[in-house]
Order: C-alpha cells, then sequence, then structure tokens
C-alpha cells in the first residue's frame, strides 16, 4: 500500500469507525488516528482543571495549555494529556457527558486541528472522526462515512460498556448526534465527495473487506491519474 495514502473516516458514534478504521490500517500497514480520543482527552484536562462547562471561554482557556498526544499503532493506540495515560479516563460517562460540549468550543478545535495535520503529515494513515472529510484533511484520497441505525448503534455501545439500559444508551447517542451536527464550527457531516456505507447489515469483517477493496480501487484510481498526467495520456495532443 503506498504509504502516502490518506482514508478519511466519519460517521455517528457507534456506526463503527474505531473497529473498522483500526482494522484496516493493520491490515495496510497504515497508521491510525482517533481524533474522538483527542477531544475526549481535552475534555478530561477541562474536567480536571475545574472550568465552568458552560463557558466557552473558560474550556478554552484549560485546553490552551494541555499537552496532548497520539500513538499511532492500530494495534496498539495510546492516547496522553501533558505525559499522564488517560486512554480510560477517557472512556468514563463522565468524559462522554461533557466531550460535545468541549468539542464545539472552536479554539478546542483549532487547537486539535494543527495538532491532527501535523500527525497525519505525509499520510500513510487512516483518520477517523466527524470532520475528517469535510475540514482536517479534504483532500483524502479516499472518504467514508460509515452510519448505522440508531438501535444498532446503540445495541453495539451497550454490549461494548457491559452495560444494561440500551435506551438510554440510544438517547445519550442521539443526544450527541444533535450537538455534534449542530455545532457552528466543523459541525458533523458526511463529508462531499463520501462513500456512505451503512453497516447495519454487515459484520465487522464484512465491513473492513469492503473498505479495504474501496481502498485498494480508490488509490489504484489515483495512481493511474497520476500515470496518465506524466505520460499526457487523456490530453488533447
Ligand atoms: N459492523 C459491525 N457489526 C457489529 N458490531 C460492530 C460493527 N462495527 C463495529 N461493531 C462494534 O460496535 C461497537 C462500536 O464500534 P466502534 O468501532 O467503536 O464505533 P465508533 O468508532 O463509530 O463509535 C464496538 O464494540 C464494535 O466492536
Ligand atoms: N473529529 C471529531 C471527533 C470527535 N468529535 C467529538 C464529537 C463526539 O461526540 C466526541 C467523541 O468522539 P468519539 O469518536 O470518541 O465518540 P464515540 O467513540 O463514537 O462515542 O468528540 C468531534 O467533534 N470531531
Amino acid at each position: 500500500m503506498g504509504s502516502t495514502v490518506v482514508v478519511a473516516m466519519d460517521g455517528p458514534s457507534g456506526s463503527g469507525k474505531s473497529s473498522t478504521s483500526r482494522a484496516v490500517a493493520h491490515r495496510l500497514g497504515l497508521r491510525y488516528l482517533d481524533t474522538g480520543a483527542q477531544f475526549r482527552a481535552l475534555t478530561a484536562a477541562v474536567l480536571d482543571a475545574g472550568a465552568d462547562l458552560e463557558d466557552p471561554d473558560a474550556i478554552a482557556a484549560a485546553a490552551a495549555t494541555t499537552r496532548v498526544e497520539s500513538g499511532t499503532d492500530p494495534q496498539h493506540p495510546t492516547i496522553t494529556v501533558d505525559g499522564v495515560d488517560v486512554a480510560a479516563r477517557i472512556r468514563t460517562q463522565e468524559v462522554t457527558d461533557h466531550v460535545s460540549a468541549v468539542a464545539s468550543v472552536p479554539q478546542v478545535r483549532q487547537r486539535l486541528l494543527d495538532l491532527q495535520r501535523a500527525i497525519i503529515g505525509d499520510g500513510g494513515i487512516v483518520v477517523e472522526g466527524r470532520d475528517i472529510g469535510s475540514v482536517v484533511a479534504p483532500d483524502a484520497e479516499v472518504k467514508l462515512y460509515l452510519t448505522a441505525d440508531p438501535a444498532a448503534r446503540a445495541q453495539r455501545r451497550t454490549a461494548e460498556n457491559g452495560a444494561a439500559d440500551v435506551d438510554a444508551t440510544r438517547a445519550d447517542l442521539l443526544r450527541r448526534d444533535s450537538i455534534d451536527s449542530g455545532r457552528a464550527t466543523a459541525p458533523a457531516v458526511a463529508p462531499d465527495g463520501a462513500v456512505h456505507l451503512d453497516t447495519t447489515p454487515y459484520t465487522l469483517d464484512e465491513v473492513v473487506e469492503q473498505v479495504i477493496a474501496l481502498v485498494r480501487q480508490q488509490t489504484d484510481q489515483h495512481t493511474d491519474q497520476a500515470a496518465g498526467r506524466a505520460t499526457g495520456a487523456g490530453s488533447a495532443p
């Protein structure tokens, strides 16, 4: 696999972005970046700083001095805040409850946008989130928009968390969908040019196979186009 490819994977919670991205990156020898984990990490830092979560300026100030680092090995992704491992902390209900509010603050998004683009660098990476194909990497060679029925998403999340209350999980997913897609800065959208994949009827393995086939097809197309440009193929004599 060409090591400069960027695969942008967007979609709502529980659509399968993380598990699909990690498996695809591992299979294709690419790096992996979970941008949701970065927003969760800044949220944990903002909570620890005791900032007023109703006050965007207070959130921005608390986030401004926080150093977030992401390890991009798809088999062992890591996330630290000021050098401290926060992998478990960012999955707590407290962080989940507040992450969409923190992610709505423009200064928070700008700070992470700079970091995300620095990590993407020359590519060779699968990046997942809500604004990857639209804002972070609009020139990505491969753009995917994953969805699934809310019932399936809630069922998946409930099983993953070992929680009992599917209805509460579903309500929480829909609450975050609404904040994420309604915010003014970089709202969660289906990016222009993204291939829409409804994962509801497919197993994770089936989705991974479909995405790998698409990445191969799209990157072959790009290679063909580049070769065409190099030889002048397709242009007027
Ligand atoms: N196609 C699928 N079918 C069934 N379960 C899936 C599928 N894709 C992902 N899952 C499971 O659903 C849960 C949420 O998936 P995840 O990849 O974390 O979604 P997202 O990153 O979009 O929130 C995980 O436990 C994962 O193993
Ligand atoms: N690129 C991104 C990634 C996540 N976010 C926000 C919106 C999401 O509700 C939270 C958490 O994202 P995450 O991908 O961890 O959420 P789930 O694992 O799907 O529950 O962060 C964002 O605004 N932009």
